[in-house]
This record gives structure tokens, C-alpha cells and sequence, in this order.
């Protein structure tokens, strides 16, 4: 690599900051990657000039770096200035304009840790508001990784220091669109790039997004390809408030974390450099406030992007509770984002088999938004190392699309583990019944979930358990009887293909419980949502659980019952009690009309997609990954289309 020095752009730049520092001895820790020796002086210069020239569109060190140096600092001198204000741009020449509201930075979060210290904080500022801990929501968006602005709804401004920006309201008047309908004045937001568009045709013009995000605010006149890019809609003024987004309670946010990090981070076609979560209790909000540089309220988790070459040492199957086999690869301890990493799971063994994936393999992993890491690409092949025969019970494996599946129903241990691991973990009113206890029980052969159940306090010391933990799992089994559960989070703990907890929710609206086991595959097609391979499944899947179920369920469970979707039939509406949910721009009409539309119909309308979700409607540019969540969830996804031809005989 070549010797790094600063050049004229960023000479010119760097004098604005007015720093008293010699520039060669950063350009030398740099060059060296040493950074320990510095000042604090130097240090803080350091940041200055990278945070300057990053904003100028011309980084000189890595983000990651960038996050680390001033964490670092932050422990040495957490009351220093550059620390407790919002990482300033570097205003050219121009005028400064005061923003309409203040803009401030987000706090950061490197692990699930911090994430939970977080919050203990949010819920700590609900008991203090006396905020029923049910009642605290979550709110989890992409962190766009553009140029920040605000959009007043007549100049649109840089965020500059957070109090004041520039007015680059140039940047529309070039083309420059609003995501979605174009509306203008909903206040911060981030100019964005496809990045399909940047990958097609600008990657080998451009080092990188960054470049064209400075260059459409540019004073003077826009690169020509800039230009073209926006001028095809490749470029937007995202607002925050339009973000494709999960809201979750915070306790789901808690179990399912990666999960949640993993839709979200893939949610959209624009650079990414975090997630970012924050509660949605205007009460809370108030209360917690802010700091100078950031909300207390709002939090960003970030995760180290870079990816490491590491060499495949086996690759070993794993079967799970439903027979499918998962191709787990075991690597040469390697360190990424400060873990080490020594295993990583392979999508299905179709891959294994297609991109050469045995001992010897090199490939290449990251942890762009997931805790877990994933293989990003296969740099060297080998021949693949497939599985025959099942780890658990040795049942020859059968291929079925994708996935090498292990056949023996009834006596895999490992299906049957997994089987009873999941009863207890979707339950989730109970403690005790994890991995190690499961499979402390099966090796001396209970295999259902009923037999469990019918284990005396007693018994569980035969089982080798302690005094404390025998008693502990005896009183955890009437814990979970005893405790309030839904009756569709109960069902889905049975299971059942296709029945995930969205469409448990979606039957039971319509059938009891126990009425589910004598439906035909024609009754549940009626059922909005289900097509005839899923209501076929259902059908096949409960057949197989009837006799367990029954035994468990007859032990008698707290259950609460979903309410029905009463008099749908008696009123014309085919809305009536819906829950719809609108997203995209719409062609036939603006949405904010449809949704008004929509609840006079009788519908209830909603920003986001839960399971209780009846009809998404989509319009326009709806990503692939947004309409598929919805559809795991059971979801029925209509076109703008579509959903008029329904309402057609209104
Ligand atoms: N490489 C470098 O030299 C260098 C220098 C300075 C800063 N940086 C990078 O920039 C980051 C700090 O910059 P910052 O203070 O501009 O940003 P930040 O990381 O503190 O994030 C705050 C900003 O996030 C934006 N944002 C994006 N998506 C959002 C969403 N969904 N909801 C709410 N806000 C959202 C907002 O514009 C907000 O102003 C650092 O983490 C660092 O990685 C890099
Ligand atoms: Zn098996």
C-alpha cells in the first residue's frame, strides 16, 4: 500500500478546522496504524480532520476505526467538548440557517449487552412515569447510512452542528425525490443511494457511496452521472418517519434480537451502518430526554462489517426438530468483530453441495448486521462434504428440494429433543427446560411432552438432577400450566409445519382449539391467508400431533382464548374488523386517502405488520424482504389492484 499523506482537498479542508496541531504526525499513525502514542491533543485532532474529511465525502480511516479511537478517548476524557456535542460537518463557504428542530447524534450499542443495559434504563424511566412495563414498545429501523437532513417542507438543511445546517434545498430543485409519495416536510430524514444503482453503474466511477452523497448537495454544478442517477430516482431524501420498521414489545426484542437485527438490516437498498431502536412511549421519551450529543431514549446498534478469509475444517450435520438436516461448518478459530468465530451454520446442504463446501474450503465471513456471522461468499471450493446418514439416528438421509432431511419421524432423538426444547421455549412461561435438561430426560426415554408432564416431584433425582433443581423443574411444570398463556402460542408449540404462531392466531379466530383437529383442508382455504398446499399441511401436520396434543392439553392449561371474528358474514364490508396495513406509494390515490377509506369500511388500520395483520396492501417499490415477513406472519399480501378489485362491489 502506498504511504498515506493528506493531499490539497484535504489540506484545504483541514485549515477550516483551525487546529494547532502537525499534520505529519497524524499522517504517521496513520501510515503505521499506531494510535496509542498519541496526545490527547493530537488525538482529538485526529478525530477532528477523519470526522471533517468523512463528511466531505473523502474518509481516511475506517468507520470502525473512527468508532474505536473515540471510544477510547471517551474513557480517557469522557468530559471532553469534541465528546458531548454532535460531530460537527464542515460548513463551506455559505451561509448558516438555525434548523427547525434540533438534530442530535445517536448513542451507540457494539453488543446485545449493551443493548439490554439500555433497556433496564427504558424501563426503569417507565416504572418512574408509572408506565406499565406491557405497555413499552420498540421501534426498530434501518440506520441509513447517507447524508442527514431535514426537510421543513420548503428547505431542506444539513444537519451541520445539530443546531445549525446548510440549505441545500439545491439538491430538489436538481431532482432530488422524497421516498415513497414525495411528500415533502416530514422533517429528518437521510439522502440516500440504491444500492443495486450504485453497484451497477457507478461503482467503477465512484470509491463509494459517500462521494455521490456530497456530490448531490454539491454547490457547484453535479457530476453528470450523479445527475443521471438522480434523475432516474436512484437518489432520495428517505425521512425516518417512512422507514420500513419493526415495533415490538420490548421483551420480543429481547428473544428475538438477532432475528429482528437480521430483517431489519436487510429491509431496504440503501448503505446501512447500524439498526437503530427506540422506544415509543411519548411519556417515556419525556421523561428519559436527551444529552447534549444524543436521546437517552434512542439507541443505535452497530456491528463490525469487516469480513475475514477463513479455511472450512469439516463440515457436520445437525438435525432439527423437524427432520431437516443443517450443515453446520466448523472453521479455524478466527477473530471478527472482536469474537471468535468457530462455526458457522450453512444455509442448506444444497449450498454445501453447490458452492463446494468441505474441509479445506476458504470462505469468506461477516457480521453485516447479524450477531451470528454469515458466509458471504465461498473463495475456495473443495469437494463438498455431505452428509448420509442422520448424526442423531443414523436414518439414511432423503433430499427434499433444497435440504438433505432425516426421514425417521417417530424415534430421532435429536427430533424428538428439539421436539420437546421447543414446546417449552414457545410456552415461554416457564424456566427450566432448556437443552441440557431435555436431553437429560430423553436419554432416559421420555420422548413426550405429555411423559414429562408426568414425572412426580420425586422422580426428576432419579434422573440424576439435585434436590434444588428436581424441585425447581416440578414446580416450573405447574408454573407453566398455571400461568396465562394464549391458546395460539399453546398450539404453536406443538410444531406443526406451518402453524408459526401468526396462523395459529388466524384459525383460532375463527375455530376453538380443539374444533382445529376436525378441519378439512377445504374449510381452512376459506380461512383468509391460507393457500391449499399450506391448509393441506396444516391438515397433515395435525393429524400427526392429534394423540400428543390431546394427552397435554387434557393436563389442563390456563389457557385464554382468541377472540372470534364475529358477524363478518352480517356485514357487507369486506373489511369489516380487518386489520390493514398500507405501505409503498400508491398509484390510484394518495394512501393517507385509502387508509380513510379503509377504516370507514370498517377496517382498523396500522403502520406496521404483526401477526394479527389481515391484508398488507402493497404499492409501489415494496421490497421482496418486507412482503415475505409479512407472509411468514401469515400475512395476506395484496396489490394496490387487488385490493380495489375487492372492495369492488362495495
Ligand atoms: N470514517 C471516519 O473517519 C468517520 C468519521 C466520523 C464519523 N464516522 C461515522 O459516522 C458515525 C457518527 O456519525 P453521526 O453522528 O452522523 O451519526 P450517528 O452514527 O451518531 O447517527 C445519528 C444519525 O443517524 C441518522 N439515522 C440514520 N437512520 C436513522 C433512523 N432510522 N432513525 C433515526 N436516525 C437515523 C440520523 O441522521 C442521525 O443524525 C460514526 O459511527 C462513524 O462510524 C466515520
Ligand atoms: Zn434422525
Amino acid at each position: 500500500m502506498s504511504e498515506f499523506i493528506f493531499n490539497e482537498q484535504h489540506r484545504s479542508i483541514i485549515h477550516k478546522l483551525e487546529l494547532n496541531i502537525e499534520l505529519h504526525i497524524i499522517e504517521k499513525a496513520i501510515n503505521e496504524q499506531k494510535f496509542d502514542s498519541l496526545s490527547n491533543d493530537s488525538l482529538v485532532g485526529l478525530l477532528k480532520i477523519a470526522n471533517a474529511l468523512y463528511r466531505s465525502g473523502t474518509p481516511i480511516i475506517k468507520d470502525t476505526q473512527y468508532d474505536l479511537l473515540l471510544k477510547d478517548f471517551s474513557i480517557k476524557q469522557p468530559e471532553h467538548p469534541y465528546l458531548n456535542s454532535v460531530e460537527p460537518e464542515i460548513l463551506a463557504e455559505s451561509k448558516t440557517v438555525a434548523l427547525p428542530q434540533k438534530m442530535l447524534s445517536t448513542d451507540k450499542a457494539y453488543s446485545f449487552e449493551e443493548i439490554k443495559k439500555w433497556i433496564d434504563r427504558l424501563l426503569k424511566a417507565a416504572k418512574e412515569v408509572q408506565i406499565d412495563p406491557d405497555e413499552v414498545m420498540i421501534r426498530v429501523t434501518p440506520k441509513l447510512d447517507g447524508y442527514a437532513a431535514f426537510d421543513d417542507g420548503e428547505t431542506l438543511y444539513t444537519r451541520g452542528d445539530g443546531v445549525r445546517g446548510q440549505d441545500i434545498t439545491r439538491a430538489i430543485t436538481r431532482g432530488l425525490r422524497v421516498a415513497n409519495d414525495g411528500k415533502r416536510g416530514l422533517g429528518a430524514g437521510e439522502i440516500v443511494i440504491s444500492k443495486n444503482y450504485f453497484d451497477e453503474k457507478l461503482t467503477h466511477l465512484f470509491e463509494n457511496s459517500r462521494n455521490i452523497q456530497a456530490g448531490i448537495i454539491a454547490e457547484k454544478k453535479v457530476d453528470e452521472n450523479i445527475q443521471q442517477a438522480i434523475n432516474e430516482g436512484a437518489c432520495l431524501f428517505y425521512p425516518f418517519r417512512l422507514l420500513e420498521n419493526r415495533t415490538e414489545h420490548y421483551s420480543k426484542i429481547l428473544s428475538d434480537f438477532e432475528s429482528i437485527v437480521d430483517e431489519i438490516w436487510n429491509s431496504v437498498d440503501f448503505d446501512i451502518d447500524g439498526i437503530i431502536l427506540e422506544v415509543t412511549n411519548e411519556a417515556i421519551k419525556d421523561h428519559m430526554g436527551a444529552t447534549r450529543k444524543f436521546h437517552r431514549w434512542q439507541i443505535a446498534f452497530k456491528v463490525n462489517n469487516d469480513g475475514v478469509e477463513v479455511e472450512v475444517l469439516d463440515v457436520i450435520p445437525q438435525t432439527s426438530r423437524t427432520g431437516r438436516v443443517t450443515p453446520v461448518a466448523k472453521l479455524v478459530p478466527t477473530k471478527l468483530s472482536g469474537a471468535t468465530i468457530s462455526r458457522v451454520t450453512v444455509h442448506h446442504y444444497n449450498m454445501v453441495k453447490t458452492s463446494g463446501i468441505g474441509p479445506g474450503a476458504v470462505i469468506q465471513l461477516v457480521r453485516s448486521g447479524l450477531v451470528i456471522p454469515k458466509i458471504e461468499k465461498v473463495i475456495k471450493k473443495v469437494e463438498p462434504k455431505l452428509a448420509e446418514l442422520c448424526p442423531s439416528c443414523e436414518s439414511r438421509l432423503l433430499w427434499e428440494s433444497d435440504n438433505l432431511i432425516c426421514p425417521n419421524k417417530t424415534d430421532c432423538p435429536a427430533q424428538t429433543e428439539n421436539t420437546l426444547i421447543h414446546f417449552f421455549k414457545t410456552l415461554g412461561n416457564n424456566d427450566g427446560f432448556g437443552p441440557k435438561v431435555i436431553e437429560r430426560l430423553a436419554s432416559f426415554g421420555k420422548k413426550h411432552i405429555h411423559e414429562i408432564y408426568a414425572i412426580e416431584a420425586h422422580h426428576f433425582s432419579t434422573f440424576k438432577f439435585g434436590d434444588k433443581t428436581s424441585k425447581n423443574l416440578f414446580d416450573q411444570l405447574r408454573v407453566s400450566r398455571e400461568v396465562e398463556i394464549e391458546d395460539w402460542r399453546f398450539l404453536s408449540a406443538f410444531g406443526v409445519s406451518r402453524l408459526g404462531a401468526g396462523n395459529c392466531d388466524k384459525l383460532l379466530q375463527h375455530h376453538s382449539l380443539t374444533e382445529l383437529f376436525d378441519l378439512s383442508a377445504e374449510v381452512i382455504v376459506k380461512i383468509d391467508g391460507f393457500a391449499e398446499v399450506s391448509a393441506e399441511a396444516i391438515v397433515e401436520g395435525l393429524k400427526k400431533v392429534r394423540e400428543e396434543f390431546f394427552k397435554v392439553y387434557e393436563l389442563g392449561f390456563n389457557l385464554s382464548v382468541t377472540p372470534k371474528q364475529s358477524g363478518l358474514k352480517s356485514v357487507d364490508s369486506p373489511l369489516a374488523g380487518k386489520l390493514v396495513v398500507f405501505t409503498g406509494s400508491m398509484t390510484q390515490g394518495s394512501r393517507g386517502d385509502m387508509e380513510k377509506h379503509a377504516k370507514a369500511l370498517g377496517a382498523k388500520v396500522a403502520k406496521s405488520v404483526t401477526g394479527k395483520t389481515t391484508y398488507l396492501v402493497t404499492g409501489e417499490k415494496v421490497g421482496e424482504i418486507k412482503i415475505n415477513a409479512a407472509k411468514d406472519k401469515g400475512v395476506s399480501v395484496l396489490s394496490e389492484q387487488e385490493y380495489l378489485d375487492l372492495l369492488a362491489n362495495v
